[in-house]
């Protein structure tokens, strides 16, 4: 029996939400009350100092502050004349219509500004004296986990981020999860507790959570300054200059007086000796990580108080860098009353790193894996050259290759971004790594394998632009007139370009730290108006999925229905405005529906099915699941180039050589490399490659029996030149349909053998929020109606969420400075033992069907309190009773 993929099979009335967004209202009114001081036809040549160049990203939880406090830094540094407003739509960065319309950040936006400004002194500048002008490159991230994607695209290209947490909710689920993703790539972080200004704000408490659930040493450079018993919020305490900055109550936060500590215990005597509490906290646990920390500390006669505030930051400089310190700085503000921005600024361009001090970029060179650096030095080179010869056995023959080779590499960059703009097409945001990419220069894309012109070359401010000449290493620009690049693509440029030939092997596969793609799990039809609008929607679509890789496009080869595929139904809500609105696309979605997995039943992983069809034989057979039994050959692990995993498959393609002396089979490294195979001029050995593997890849698109894309399966597709006839008018597209033919027919005929089954997605649930009143209520939901299988109370770390390499295991909490929050809302040095304010939480493995319209079901277990995160874990296959019922559902009947 066969089912398609048609609009309405699965019905869900409630709405699925990765987690609780609040309640938050906003204004649809569009105004756009900022004032550009840079237009794209102005041309800037100044080559930014690396030295003083920051990429920095700002990650929260939705709602945390992240493009409020983004409005502020552009407006301090100049860049804006006036201070957009979220709830208005009027913010820079949250340019486009739908993120102005919802008041939520869909894409991350790049902009770049001077701080301290070029041109402005006074109250809009920098709090700390003689600091030099730098250049930010600031990245306003999605916090929404439907946007997941768009955070880790960004941190893959960031040298430092700025955390933001609210000062209410503390440190929330999605907190978590892009802390440890920033944490995963090695990424400096300091944090910026926002919304003090708000009734409920706890800093101590969000302090104490940063050491319990961040697994992070705070280090408290701010405290808040409450008036009135805590019920206003008037300005912060500068635990490392040690005195307090006052800000005036409604202004734009550039009215504002530094108290210095001897007038201070005049005013808020009880405030200026907190502060004196939190420097002496700072200087110990600076002294705990940081030899230079306790040289300065002898030298002020172990005074904490005397001690310079210049080597403190020094100091935490040092720890925030050093990859073994999990030091954490912590500052303090409500971006909203436009309290805590400049010194903000300030701690970016102190603490966080240059490009030139960020972590050396992992990079891969046909299958060797290893750094920039190691690159850039020819360590790389002279490593898979090695390799190659030594599968020859003729080592003895060949000679070390010189690093002239990589003399030939100019310049080598990521692109991270792909956004359409209706006035200036197709805008591809990069980083360039090493040596600079100039206007007009020749790129090479390694991934597409194909050279593209570079015409015309941007810095971005939001949507606005500066046309530049050239981007330097450790700068993020963009390239316009781009008619192939995509995320994740490495673009680069070698002397004597040339786009017949692509530069020498292996340069031609150099490839910087890929961006991994998460696996869509909902999708919808996509359905045009008229025959006659079939080209366009097809056309936005294609630049929907070339803008965002974690959106899919197939076509349902049965119904002939486009099926759009994505991270989640917010994220396919937020394609389908897109689609209709910015692209003028005329079409309708149909409803958004899980999207499972199919896969291969198999008695025995030996016992594989073969097909062979001009020239492809194929052998397919199922991955035994995680947790199971697994020879060694299905260890999930890349196995070289020939090898890739790709949404739980494994696909190989071999290629056998020409001479009839051999019969076996090899990887193609190895047949480039041996005299015998000779391909014709117009198919190289990489465009054979590809096209078969994706060939390959489409047949995987669809499973044999439910239609669902076909999940833990290995396919080894071995490719006879001979047997093909290939020659010179040889097409992509036949080698692909060549592969895709055997490959379907070989799923079949295992299919008929032994049968597929249904696959489901399992999520990693955190809920929290509760207390002892509801927790067994809630356990029960989840173990009992919902099907999941709750694996931990009170998992401070979410631990499922979080790399344990990451973080470090041995926090005191007694021995955390957090200063006491006003209405005794949290006892210095205790959390209660569960969490903050005693509340408790639960991890737990539920399949995603069970998820969708938890939320609303949450809250009314919970009286409104619960709050849930979710990241995907695997796909499971769906056995005994819930396969029957999830079976009915999809049939109908
Ligand atoms: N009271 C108060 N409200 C704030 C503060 N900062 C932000 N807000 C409000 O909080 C809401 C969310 O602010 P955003 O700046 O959109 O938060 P975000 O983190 O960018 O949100 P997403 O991008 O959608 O994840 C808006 O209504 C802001 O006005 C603050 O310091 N105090």
């Amino acid at each position: 029996m066969q089912y398609r993929h048609t609009v309405g099979l699965v019905r869900y009335a409630s709405k699925l939400c990765w987690q609780y967004s609040g309640s938050r209202i906003k204004s649809k009114r569009h105004h756009i009350a900022c004032f550009h001081a840079t237009s794209s036809n102005a041309v800037s040549n100044v080559s930014p100092d690396v030295s003083k160049t920051r990429n920095i990203g700002i990650i929260a939880h939705i709602d945390a502050g992240k493009t409020t406090t983004t409005e502020r830094m552009l407006y301090y540094s100049g860049h804006t004349r006036r201070i957009g407003n979220v709830d208005e739509g009027s913010t820079v960065t949250d340019f486009l219509p739908a993120e102005r319309a919802r008041g939520v950040t869909i894409q991350s936006a790049a902009i770049s500004l001077n701080w301290p400004p070029l041109s402005s002194s006074g109250p809009k500048s920098s709090l700390t004296a003689d600091l030099q002008t730098h250049n930010i490159n600031l990245i306003d991230t999605p916090g929404h986990a439907d946007f997941t994607f768009e955070v880790l695209r960004s941190l893959r290209i960031l040298d430092g981020a700025v955390c933001i947490l609210d000062g209410v909710a503390g440190v929330e689920a999605q907190t978590e999860k892009v802390w440890y993703q920033a944490s995963k790539y090695a990424i400096p972080k300091i944090i910026y507790v926002n919304k003090l200004d708000r009734e409920g704000a706890a800093f101590g408490a969000a302090v104490k959570q940063i050491a319990e659930r961040l697994h992070t040493w705070p280090a408290v450079c701010q405290i808040p300054w409450w008036q009135k018993q805590g019920s206003t919020f008037v300005g912060i305490g500068d635990v490392i200059g040690t005195r307090a900055i006052r800000y005036a109550a409604d202004s734009d936060g550039t009215d504002l007086s530094i108290i210095e500590m001897d007038e201070l215990k005049n005013i808020d005597p009880g405030f200026a000796e907190e502060i004196i509490i939190a420097r002496k906290a700072l200087i110990e646990i600076c002294g705990d990580n940081d030899e230079g920390m306790i040289d300065s500390f002898l030298q002020a006669n172990e005074q904490p108080l005397e001690i310079p505030a210049a080597d403190i930051i020094a100091s935490l400089r040092r720890c925030v860098l050093d990859r073994n310190c999990y030091i954490t700085p912590v500052f303090a503000g409500a971006s909203f009353r436009n309290i805590g921005v400049q010194p903000l600024l300030d701690a970016i361009v102190q603490l966080l790193p240059s490009p030139d001090q960020a972590i050396d970029p992992d990079v891969r060179l046909d299958n060797h894996e290893g750094t920039l650096s190691e690159l850039l030095s020819g360590k790389l080179m002279i490593a898979s050259h090695t390799s190659n010869i030594a599968s020859k056995k003729s080592l003895a023959r060949h000679k070390r290759p010189s690093t002239g080779l990589i003399q030939v590499l100019e310049a080598c960059a990521l692109a991270f971004k792909v956004v359409y703009d209706a006035r200036r097409g197709m805008l591809v945001y990069v980083r360039v790594y090493s040596g600079t990419m100039r206007k007009q220069s020749m790129l090479f894309n390694t991934n597409l394998q194909l050279s593209e012109r570079a015409p015309q070359l941007l810095k971005m401010y939001a949507s606005d632009s500066v046309q530049i000449d050239e981007i330097p290493a450790g700068q993020i620009g963009v390239i316009t007139g781009l008619k192939h690049a995509r995320t994740g693509d490495t673009l680069i440029t070698y002397t004597g370009a040339s786009p017949k030939t692509g530069p020498p092997a292996p340069l031609n596969a150099l490839q910087l730290r890929p961006i991994d793609v998460p696996p869509a799990v909902f999708f919808s039809s996509i359905e045009p108006h008229s025959t006659s609008e079939t080209k366009n929607v097809h056309s936005a679509l294609e630049i929907l999925v070339r803008e965002d890789p974690s959106l899919t496009v197939t076509q349902d080869e049965e119904s002939g229905q486009t099926l759009l595929s994505g991270m989640g139904e917010f994220h396919l809500e937020i394609a389908r405005d897109r689609l209709i609105n910015d692209f003028k696309a005329k079409a309708s979605m149909g409803k958004i529906e899980i999207a499972y997995r199919e896969c291969i039943l198999q008695p025995s992983v030996v016992d594989t099915i073969e097909q062979a069809t001009a020239g492809c034989r194929v052998q397919v057979q199922s991955i035994p699941p995680e947790g199971e039994h697994r020879p060694p050959e299905f260890d999930i692990e890349d196995q070289g180039s020939s090898t890739i995993l790709q949404d739980g498959n494994r696909v190989t393609i071999l290629i056998k050589p020409i001479t009839p002396s051999s019969s076996d089979p090899t990887s193609p490294s190895q047949t480039a490399s041996s005299a015998p195979l000779k391909l014709p001029e117009t198919v190289p050995l990489h465009v054979l490659q590809s096209s078969l593997r994706n060939g390959v890849l489409s047949a995987l698109s669809r499973g044999p029996n439910y239609a669902f894309s076909l999940h833990s399966t290995d396919v080894i597709l071995t490719f006879d030149p001979t047997t093909f006839d290939l020659h010179n008018n040889t097409t992509a597209a036949s080698l692909s349909s060549a592969a895709r033919t055997a490959t379907k027919g070989a799923i079949r005929s295992t299919a008929l053998e032994n049968g597929t089954s249904l696959m489901e997605l399992v999520m990693l649930v955190t809920v929290s929020g509760l207390d002892e009143s509801n927790l067994g209520t809630v356990v029960n939901d989840l173990s009992g109606n919902r099907g999941g299988n709750v694996i931990g109370l009170d998992d401070a770390s979410s631990p499922q969420i979080s790399p344990a390499s990451t973080m470090s295991s041995n926090i005191d909490l007694d021995r955390v400075y957090a200063p006491r929050d006003p209405f005794g809302k949290m006892e210095s040095g205790s959390t209660g033992g569960k969490g903050s304010g005693g509340q408790r939480s639960i991890s737990a493995r539920v399949p995603l069907k069970e998820m969708v319209g938890y939320l609303k079901h949450l809250r009314s277990l919970t009286g409104g309190r619960g709050t849930f995160v979710m990241a995907p874990e695997r796909f499971e296959r769906v056995v005994g009773m819930r396969e029957k019922v999830l079976l009915k559902e999809l049939r109908g009947y």
